[in-house]
Order: structure tokens, then C-alpha cells, then sequence
């Protein structure tokens, strides 16, 4: 939670909302339609459990249904809040308009510590909590849709269709109930890894960019980098991991939620999230220097700063000490509205959570038009690109016939371009080219208005102007 001179999450997102729709000439009364979240569900129930009822209260909250379904995931933490729920789902509205996923904004939360409880309770809380939302419509395939967040996975969102099943057994399209599935119960591949992923492809496409690179004060490539991130959970483990093994970058420090790790010479990911595994934290990682308070390396130097775990870490107090001059917003709302205009003052560049975590729902929209498709996702692509391919080859090889065989297609090439794209690179290239887009879009307006102070500020005009442009378009 913001500390006591910190706006609250809600009230940041809205601050936010406002700075740019002062940028903007939306008619009258429509940016408040836009901005208010439609209705918040909370429900209380109770589980018998340990031999006695334990009483859960969780919440589902429908920010805008421009767009139906809504989509938007469902956290597990001590912490979630009827505020923490609106602002997360005021954020998916503006992030699925974003990527251009047609979906509303909603979001959900229990209030529950996932690690007090073992696995079979944890399927009694998540199949009843799932019982009170699916009998109010609050989750369905054709209004809203939810997904994992934070203390949250692939199990839970089993546990949540198998209930709707269940419940709705004539359904035919009952698995696009819910998204971030495992594969063996309708689920998509790279849905898992997709949220992280999104974090690589948008630096990727950052620093495609050698102005916007300067902007931050940078130079070169993302190869050789320095990053430090917070939260070694599902994104924060994927960004990290493909980051460090695939582009180069260097990850010189961890927090987690137990304190963090520090190494100048590079954290070998793989290894530091075997041993949270086996040791429920970092501390007594061999692979680097133990820090008591985690918290201390967001303020320290490096090139990219990674918050992937809470909102509201970096405030008005500590934004003077942040010296990163790229922070990349993996975990939803990380900076808060305070903390935004001070960087933005300094010349720091932020990635903004809206577009940078937006590949775990653009991998969700596949998911779910998988599911209403009834076909293996990429099935019929597959076929069309092998049948192009394979004339391809046909005519290199008449040509090479032609010449006298001076040169022929080697086996290998034949073998891996006749193959076509699986599933999971569908997938990933799906994912590339929404963020390669939505980062162009939101480059557009930064750039092309001397008014438009960053990314951010970009982002939520593109964003609005979608929401805006839909509205009008039903006649509002
Ligand atoms: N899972 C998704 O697909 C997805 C999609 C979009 C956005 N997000 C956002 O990303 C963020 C992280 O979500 P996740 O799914 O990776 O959650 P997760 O539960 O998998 O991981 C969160 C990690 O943060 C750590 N953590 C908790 N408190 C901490 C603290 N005080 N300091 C440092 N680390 C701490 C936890 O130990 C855990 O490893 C959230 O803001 C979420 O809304 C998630």
C-alpha cells in the first residue's frame, strides 16, 4: 500500500488519466465515462477448513465494458483491496485498448496469503470464490474473462474452468471461460512465459531505437546492459531469464520479497529461482552478496530498473535516489503518480506498465480465440505456410538443377524451413508484432507532439483515444 503522503493506487491511475486527457479534446463528459469504473463486486464467504469455517473476502471489479468480454486477472495476496482491484482494472481497459485487444477492463482479488494454505485447501477457497462469481456472470466466456496475477497460475485457472464447466455443462464454449490454462485443459503454449516475454520484445523494440535510447541518457545496444529487478515471480523470472540469456543483459541484483542479491558480475537467473524454490527466498544464494532490505537496490545504479512485483514501490521518497535512467514497469503500477512527474522532470525514461506488461493479456486473446475456435491454434497457418514454403524450395531447386547443381539446399534448411511455425511461435511472433505496434503508436504521439512530456502520457492518450473512438462509435 502508498505510504500515507501517497495518493492512493486508484486515485495515482486517475491522476495519471487526467494529466492526459488534458492533452486531449474528448467530448464533453466522456472522459469522466471513461475514467470511472462501472461496478465492483465483493462477496464474503466461507470455507469449512482445518475444522472450522474460515471466512474469505474477495472482489471483481468491472472498470469499462466498451468492449465485451472484459478481461483482467485475478491476484491472491493479503493486501488486495476494493482500491488495489479498481485501479488494476481501470489499467486493463487502458492496456488491452493499448495492444488493440478487444476486450473492456476488469480485474479480481482475494484477500488471502496463497502460502498459509496447502494445495487442497487452496482448490476448496479457489473453486468456491469461483462458484460466486460464476453465477453472477462475473466470469463467463462472452463477458468476462480472467487470467493469472500475482499469487495466481495455471493451476488456479484449471481449478476456475473445471468449476464453470461444471456448473454450465452444456456450454459448448466453456473453456474461453478463463485464460492462463495449462496446455493439457485448453491452454495455449507460451502463455506462461508471455507476460515476461512482453518485457523483452518491448526493450527490444526500445532500443531499436537509438533517439529514444539517448532520451534516457543511454547509448548503444541492450547487449552488455546492467538491469536490476524486483520480484522473482512469474514475470520478474521470464524477463529476467530471457533477458540475461538471450540479449546479453546482465542482471546484477534481485530484491525479493526476504531481501535481495547482489552481484556486479551477473546473477545466474536459473539458479537463484531453483534455490526461492527450494528455500522459499534468496537469502543464502551462493551467487551473490545478501542484502537484508531488498528494497535498496531500486536506488541503485544500473542501466534498466525491473520493478516485477508490487505497485506503489517507487514514491515521492525514494524517485530523488532512483538513478536508473530506464525503468521498464513489469509489475503493474509500480511508480506512483508523485514518483512519475519527479522522474519524468529528471529525464528518467519509464517504459509504462500499460504497454510494458501487456504481453500476458495479448497471449490471453489468443488463448481465448483458440478456445471459441475449437482447432489447434495455428493449425490451418501451419498448413498455408508449409504449402508457400514447399514452393519455395520447389523452384530454388529447379534453379539449381538449372545451373548444373554448382549449388544445392543444404538438408538442414530444407528440413527447417519446410517445417512451418509451431504453436509457440506463432505465438511469440503474434506477441513480437503487438508490441513492435503498440510501441510505434505510442512512439507517434511522443514524438509528434511537443506537448506530450513521455511515454506514458502517450500511452494513455492512445489508449483513451480507442476507448473514446469505440464509445462513440455505439453512439454515446
Ligand atoms: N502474471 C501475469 O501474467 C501478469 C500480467 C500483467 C501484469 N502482471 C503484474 O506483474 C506483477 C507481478 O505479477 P506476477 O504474476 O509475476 O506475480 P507472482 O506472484 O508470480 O510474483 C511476484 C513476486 O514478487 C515477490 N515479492 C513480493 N513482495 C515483494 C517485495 N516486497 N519485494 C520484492 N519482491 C516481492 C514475490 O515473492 C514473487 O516472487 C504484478 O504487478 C502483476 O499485476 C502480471
Amino acid at each position: 500500500m502508498a505510504p500515507p503522503s501517497e495518493p492512493r493506487f486508484r486515485e495515482s491511475v486517475d491522476r495519471m488519466f487526467a494529466k492526459a486527457v488534458a492533452l486531449m479534446d474528448l467530448a464533453p463528459g466522456l472522459a469522466e465515462k471513461i475514467r470511472v469504473c462501472n461496478a465492483t463486486y465483493t462477496v464474503r464467504f466461507g470455507v469449512r477448513l482445518r475444522g472450522k469455517i474460515e471466512t474469505f473476502t474477495g472482489y471483481r471489479s468491472v472498470h469499462s465494458e466498451h468492449m465485451e468480454p472484459v478481461k483482467g486477472g485475478i491476484r491472491y495476496a493479503l493486501a488486495v483491496s476494493q482500491d488495489e482491484v479498481e485501479a488494476l482494472a481501470a489499467l486493463m481497459t487502458y492496456k488491452c485498448a493499448l495492444v488493440e485487444a478487444p476486450f473492456g477492463g476488469s480485474k479480481g482479488g482475494l484477500c488471502i496469503d496463497p502460502r498459509a494454505w496447502d494445495v487442497h485447501e487452496l482448490e476448496q477457497i479457489t473453486r468456491r470464490f469461483a462458484y460466486e462469481l460464476i453465477k453472477r456472470d462475473l466470469i463467463s466466456p462472452s463477458q468476462n474473462v480472467p487470467a493469472p496475477d500475482m499469487g495466481t497460475g495455471a493451476r488456479e485457472m484449471a481449478w476456475i474452468a473445471d468449476q464453470y464447466q461444471r456448473m454450465h455443462t452444456t456450454d459448448i464454449n466453456a473453456h474461453a471461460c478463463v485464460t492462463g490454462k495449462p496446455l493439457n485443459a485448453g491452454g495455449i503454449s507460451g502463455r506462461v512465459e508471455a507476460t515476461g516475454r512482453g518485457v523483452q520484445y518491448a526493450l527490444r523494440e526500445f532500443f531499436r531505437h537509438p533517439e529514444d535510447v539517448a532520451r534516457a541518457g543511454l547509448s548503444g545496444l541492450l547487449d552488455g546492459k546492467r538491469a536490476i529487478v524486483q520480484g522473482l515471480g512469474n514475470v520478474g523470472y521470464h524477463a529476467a531469464r530471457f533477458l540475461s540469456e538471450e540479449d546479453g543483459v546482465r542482471v546484477i541484483g534481485v530484491a525479493e520479497h526476504d531481501g535481495g542479491i547482489w552481484n556486479p558480475e551477473g546473477i545466474d537467473i536459473e539458479a537463484l529461482r531453483h534455490w526461492i524454490t527450494a528455500n522459499g527466498g534468496v537469502q543464502g544464494f551462493p551467487g551473490g552478496t545478501y542484502l537484508m532490505d531488498g528494497a535498496v537496490l531500486l536506488e541503485e545504479d544500473c542501466d534498466i530498473l525491473i520493478p516485477a512485483a508490487l505497485e506503489g514501490v517507487i514514491t515521492r521518497e525514494n524517485a530523488p535516489r532512483i538513478r536508473a535512467p530506464l525503468i521498464i514497469e513489469a509489475a503493474n503500477g509500480p511508480v506512483t503518480a508523485g514518483a512519475d512527474h519527479i522522474l519524468s522532470e529528471r529525464g528518467t525514461v519509464i517504459i509504462p506498465d500499460l504497454y510494458a506488461n501487456a504481453g500476458g493479456v495479448t497471449v490471453s486473446y489468443f488463448e481465448w480465440v483458440k478456445n471459441l475456435g475449437h482447432i489447434r491454434f495455428g493449425r490451418m497457418q501451419r498448413r498455408q505456410e508449409e504449402a508457400r514454403h514447399q514452393l519455395v524450395v520447389d523452384e530454388l531447386e529447379r534453379l539449381s538443377h538449372e545451373m548444373g547443381n554448382t549449388w544445392t539446399l543444404s538438408p538442414g534448411f530444407k528440413e527447417r524451413y519446410l517445417r512451418g511455425a509451431d504453436e509457440l511461435e506463432l505465438v511469440r511472433s503474434g506477441l513480437d508484432d503487438t508490441m513492435r505496434t503498440a510501441y510505434q503508436s505510442m512512439r507517434e504521439v511522443w514524438h509528434g507532439r511537443p506537448d506530450v512530456p513521455d511515454l506514458r502520457m502517450a500511452a494513455y492518450m492512445v489508449a483513451i483515444e480507442r476507448v473514446a473512438a469505440s464509445y462513440h462509435a455505439k453512439g454515446l
